[in-house]
Parts: C-alpha cells; sequence; structure tokens
C-alpha cells in the first residue's frame, strides 16, 4: 500500500441539495448555491479534526467524523495509505434540515480522498461509495453532478443522469430552527402505499422533469406528491402545514429531502410573493449549485 507525504494537502466545496423535490422520492436532486467547504491534510501521525459553523459544538473530533470516515474508506479502496489526518472544516450547510448535509460531507469525504491519493476525479466511483454511505442516491449525486439529476438503480447498483434545467428556475428555502433526522423521517413511510398514490406520483415526476427543463409554469403541478411528504407530517407539523398554505396560494413547494425545510421553485417572479403569503417566514432565496470538486 503506497503512503502519502504528510504535507499533502487539499480543499474541497460541496453544495447542500434539495432532494425528491415532491414525487421524486430518492430519485430527484437538486444542487443549490450554498456551499461549505473542508480542508484536509495528510498529517505524520494521529487525527486532528477542527470544525467552524453548523455542527460545530456537537461533531466529533476523532476518526469517527463523517468526512474523515469517507476519506479513509476511499484511500483505502485506492490502495493508498494517510500516516496521519488533519481536517478543517467550515460548516455552512444546517444539520438534519433536509437540505444534504451528510451528503455534502459524504461527497467531499471521497473527493478529497481522491485528490489526496493524486489521482483524477472520478464521479461515478464517488457515487458508488457515497450512495452506500448514504442510503440514498438523490442528494449524493446532486451534490457530485451539480443542477438537477435523476438517480436511478437498485443497492450498490446506482446511476445517475443530469437533467436539464431552465435558465431561469430558482429556489427558495425556509429552513425551521428544529432538526429532523433523516433516519428518524425514514422510518415514518409505510411498507406499502396505494396503487393510486404511486401511480399520481410517477405522472406528476415525470411531469417535474419537463418543468424544470422546459416550463417553470409547470412547476406547481409537478411538485404535487401523495407518497411520502404526508406521512412525514406528525415529525414536522408546522412545516407541512406551511408547504400546505404556500401550495394553496400557488406556490410550488415541497418538503426539501427528508425535512424540515420548505423548498419552493420557481422563477424569480414567481417567488416574489413568498414573504407576503408567509409574513412571519425567512426564504432565503438561491440559484442552481455547481458540483462538488477540489479546489
Ligand atoms: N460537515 C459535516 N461534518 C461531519 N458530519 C456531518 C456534516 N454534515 C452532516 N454531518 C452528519 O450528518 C448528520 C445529519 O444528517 P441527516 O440526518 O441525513 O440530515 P441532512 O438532511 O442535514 O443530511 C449530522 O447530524 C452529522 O452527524
Ligand atoms: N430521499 C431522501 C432524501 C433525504 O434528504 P436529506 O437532505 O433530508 O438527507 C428521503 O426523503 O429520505
Amino acid at each position: 500500500m503506497r503512503s502519502l507525504a504528510a504535507g499533502t494537502r487539499v480543499t474541497v466545496e460541496a453544495p447542500a441539495t434539495s432532494a425528491n423535490l415532491g414525487p421524486g422520492f430518492d430519485c430527484f436532486g437538486l444542487a443549490l448555491d450554498w456551499r461549505e467547504t473542508v480542508e484536509l491534510e495528510v498529517l505524520a501521525s494521529g487525527v486532528r479534526v477542527d470544525v467552524t459553523g453548523e455542527g460545530s459544538d456537537v461533531l466529533p473530533r476523532d476518526e469517527s467524523h463523517l468526512v474523515l470516515r469517507c476519506v479513509t474508506e476511499g484511500l483505502d479502496d485506492l490502495g493508498v495509505r494517510a500516516p496521519g489526518l488533519g481536517l478543517r472544516g467550515h460548516n455552512t450547510i444546517p444539520h438534519g434540515r433536509g437540505l444534504g448535509s451528510s451528503s455534502a460531507a459524504i461527497v467531499a469525504g471521497f473527493v478529497a480522498a481522491r485528490a489526496l491519493a493524486g489521482v483524477e476525479p472520478d464521479a461515478r466511483w464517488v457515487l458508488r461509495h457515497a450512495n452506500r454511505v448514504e442510503g440514498h442516491p438523490d442528494n449524493v449525486a446532486a451534490a457530485i453532478h451539480g443542477g438537477f439529476v435523476m438517480a436511478y438503480g437498485h443497492g450498490d447498483d446506482v446511476a445517475v443522469v443530469a437533467g436539464r434545467v431552465h435558465p431561469d428556475l430558482r429556489a427558495a428555502v425556509a429552513v425551521p430552527e428544529v432538526a429532523v433526522e433523516t433516519r428518524a423521517a425514514r422510518r415514518l413511510l409505510p411498507a406499502v402505499v396505494p396503487h393510486a398514490d404511486a401511480a399520481a406520483d410517477a405522472g406528476r415526476a415525470a411531469l417535474l422533469v419537463h418543468a424544470v427543463a422546459e416550463d417553470p409554469t409547470l412547476l406547481h403541478a409537478g411538485t404535487q406528491d401523495w407518497l411520502h411528504q404526508r406521512y412525514r407530517e406528525p415529525a414536522m407539523p408546522d412545516a407541512y402545514a406551511l408547504m400546505a398554505r404556500l401550495r394553496a396560494a400557488g406556490f410550488a413547494a415541497a418538503i426539501s429531502g427528508a425535512g424540515p425545510t420548505v423548498v419552493v421553485l420557481g422563477t424569480e417572479r414567481d417567488l416574489v410573493g413568498l414573504e407576503a403569503a408567509e409574513p412571519g417566514t425567512r426564504f432565503r432565496r438561491l440559484g442552481i449549485g455547481r458540483p462538488a470538486r477540489a479546489l
């Protein structure tokens, strides 16, 4: 196994992502223009972790840190060893809000592993590893490719197609203070759903691909879901109610990922009335995000 020289370093940036977008459960992912960076350095020995921003009060400072775990797993797979590792995380994506913080961390770790090992970037390799760690491919695929993606496959056999994004597409997110763990939100989903709901979601998912690519006027119809959001309402009643009110007012609102953030899609013009519709709520407007990359 090749050993890396102490002092080898890389900085990686990865975007926040919004998954599902209504009917695309575990398939659709949208990268947002909201990034965080992490610096990795090969040390002569030991582990050093320094974190600022989101999660800095709770994240582990040892080798169990999610980014470090992915760097180590990636290096291992590449037949490379780091005698020690230092990490400096500049975290901006809030955790457990449905904005893909864990996927950003995981993807950053695998991208960093290849850069530290001095091998060329490989999106398929990162997707395979990141999907295995995350357990669902939508956020990691969007973080790897940027823009709008459709991830598909079964288990480890995962692939992704990048969809076209209309140049005027924007997102607005309302991010609650409270976190909901993705794992907990997944446990709320039923094992069986009515055939009519599955069929309706499939139709809306197809429509959403067209709406995102060509026709933002169809975003409201295209973000309608019957398969998962309603089952998660008990874990995020306020977010669910906000989404329902926004939809009733004509906005293309959905629960972002496993929630509780509410994401609204539209052109800049479509999003103008958000604050007037929900005076107590702060919306952050975002463009579409770039792929994760070593800087
Ligand atoms: N930058 C990071 N560094 C280390 N761990 C992280 C980072 N971002 C997220 N995590 C881990 O992922 C968890 C959040 O994952 P999850 O429940 O899937 O929510 P999210 O929707 O934010 O991805 C955090 O509690 C933390 O354990
Ligand atoms: N398809 C997943 C997406 C989870 O996204 P996250 O940003 O909440 O981790 C799900 O809905 O469980």
